[in-house]
Parts: C-alpha cells; structure tokens; sequence
C-alpha cells in the first residue's frame, strides 16, 4: 500500500519527534493533540531543532524550511485524520484514552488508512477492537529519542493483516529506521524485556552487594560496550518511569517475578526518580551531569 499522508496523535515527547521523522523523510504529515499548548510547544521545538541542524550544516535551508512546510498542526482529530492513509497514535500511555482515540479515528479516516499505537506496553489487540478495521491495526514502537533510535518494534496482533505489516515496516525503513518484527504480543516487546532483564540483574547483583552500582556501570560500559550502565539508564529514563512499568506489567501477568525490585520501590516512594528531580542513583547538577 503507498503512504503519501501520515497523522500522528500526541505531540509530546515520542509525537513532536515521530511527526519530524516524517516530514524530514518527504511525508506530508500532520500532528494532532487535544491542546493547543502542546502543540504549539512542539511546532517551537521542531522549528529549533531544524535551525540547529542547519547551523551544525546537517541540513540544508532549503530541506529544513520544506520540511517544515510539509508538516501542519491541528487540535481536531477529524481534520488530521481526513486525509491520512496510516496514522501513528503516540498520546498518553493510558488505555481508556487509547480506546476513545482509536474509535474516533475509525470513524474519521478512510477506509483503507492503517491504524498503529506507538506504545511501549499495549499490545494493539487492545484497540483494535474499538475499530472495524482490526486488520489494518498494529505497534509501530519508536524509542526516544524517536529521531535519532534506529529501532522500531512492528509488533502484529493475532488479526493484523500481512499486508499491514508489510506497509508498517516499509515505512519504518522509508523513515530510516531499522525495523523488526515481533509476531506475538508480550509485554515488553524486545527490546525492553531485553532492557529489562540486564537492569534485573545488576539490581539483584547490587542489592546482595556483589559490586557498588557506579562499578555494575562501569563494567556494562567497558566489558560489553553499552553506552551507559543500567543505573545511569534507570536515571535517564525515570525511575518512576521504570516503577509504573512493572506495576503495569504485573497488573497484565500477574507474576510477582514483575513486581519492582524493593530498592526501587523505595526510591519512588522517596521521590527520587532520577535526572528529572537531580537525584536517583546519582545526584546531578545544574547541568544534569552526574555528580554523585
Ligand atoms: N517516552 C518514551 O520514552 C516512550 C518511548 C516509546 C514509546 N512511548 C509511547 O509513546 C506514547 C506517548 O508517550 P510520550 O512520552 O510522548 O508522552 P507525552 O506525555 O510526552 O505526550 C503525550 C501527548 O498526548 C497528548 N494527548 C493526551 N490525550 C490525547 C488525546 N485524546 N488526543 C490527542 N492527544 C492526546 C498529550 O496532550 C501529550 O501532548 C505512549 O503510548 C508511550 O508508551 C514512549
């Protein structure tokens, strides 16, 4: 199937960054959000983010202005969605929002548009259902930052069609992404169960004082070349972040293996969640480095 328009729904974090991936890649595409402050802040980042690229000369002027000019931003579902032949949904992780989003743009875009959920723990047989087009719905899973992640997870539920799969992928690859594809629904997807099982094991390997956190970094970092240790991913990434995760994930398994390790349970009820409130792990600056 050919893809000439694309909306994505949500302009935060994973939106705003999808909607430019597009643009940049020559789609026309349209960001969509219930606010109008966030998608006036997002169009602002955007914007500074394709100034930035041409004052480091990644990008020529004339490339950035045009794919400035091929993206637009609207706060009615129904406008964005009109023209669009696949939609990328990348609003709030919640799935009451998710349904009503999903049911919405079933009604609004045309038929044959395909209907993918960015999220990183619904499995989109959760959605589909609220749409009469289950074929034509799957994960198209970006990683943060979406522009810069190579991976994306095209992750099929029992109904999605191949012929969705194909586009999704084909897409993904068109964006300059390197795409894979995940034939069963599991909680996690890949690559954070992966993630996850790395970030388990340090904190087993911590909690029986194995070895001090800073040096289960180090040796993530120097023996198997990861960019950053698990403790420093926590911070980065949130360790509320990680905390609801599991709670989530435990919510779907019902395995207390899923429940979050205790040290973690006690830096999120003390409020420590890490780069975002300059204490987790490690305490940070000013200038969010680590300063221990
Ligand atoms: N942040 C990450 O690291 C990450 C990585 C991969 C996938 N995801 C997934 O991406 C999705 C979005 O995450 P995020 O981090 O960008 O969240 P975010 O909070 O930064 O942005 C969500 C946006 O959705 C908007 N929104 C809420 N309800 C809406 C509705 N009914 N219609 C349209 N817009 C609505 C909000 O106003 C907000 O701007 C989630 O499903 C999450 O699981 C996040």
């Amino acid at each position: 199937m050919h893809i000439n328009n694309i909306l994505v729904v949500g302009s935060g974090a994973m939106g705003s960054q999808i909607g430019l991936a597009a643009s940049l890649a020559g789609y026309a595409t349209t960001i969509h959000d219930i606010a109008a402050e966030p998608l006036a802040a997002a169009r602002e980042q955007i914007a500074s983010r394709l100034d930035s690229s041409v004052a480091k000369g990644r990008l020529s002027r004339p490339d950035a202005d045009a794919a400035l000019a091929r993206l637009s931003f609207t706060t009615s579902l129904e406008e964005g969605a009109a023209g669009a032949d696949l939609v990328i949904e990348a609003a709030t992780e919640r799935l009451d929002v998710k349904r009503a989003i999903f049911a919405a743009l079933d009604a609004a875009a045309p038929p044959h548009a395909i209907l993918a959920t960015n999220s990183s723990t619904l499995g989109s047989s959760k959605v589909a259902g609220s749409t009469s087009r289950p074929g034509k719905v799957c994960n198209m899973h970006f990683f943060n930052p979406a522009l810069v992640m190579k991976c994306v997870e095209v992750v099929r539920h029992p109904g999605t069609s191949q012929e969705t799969v194909d586009t999704v992928m084909e897409l993904a690859r068109r964006l300059g992404k390197a795409p894979v594809l995940i034939n069963h629904e599991i909680p996690g997807f890949v690559a954070n169960r992966l993630m996850g099982a790395i970030r388990d094991e340090a904190l087993r390997l911590y909690a029986e004082g194995i070895a001090t956190f800073e040096d289960i970094d180090t040796a993530a970092k120097t023996a198997l070349g990861h960019p950053m240790g698990p403790f420093e991913l926590m911070d980065l990434v949130g360790l509320d972040v990680s905390y609801l995760i599991r709670h989530a994930t435990f919510a779907e398994t019902g395995d207390p293996a899923d429940l979050p390790h205790p040290a973690l349970t006690e830096m999120y009820e003390r409020g420590d969640y890490g780069r975002k409130t300059g204490k987790g792990w490690y305490r940070y600056g000013e200038a969010a480095t680590a300063v221990k």
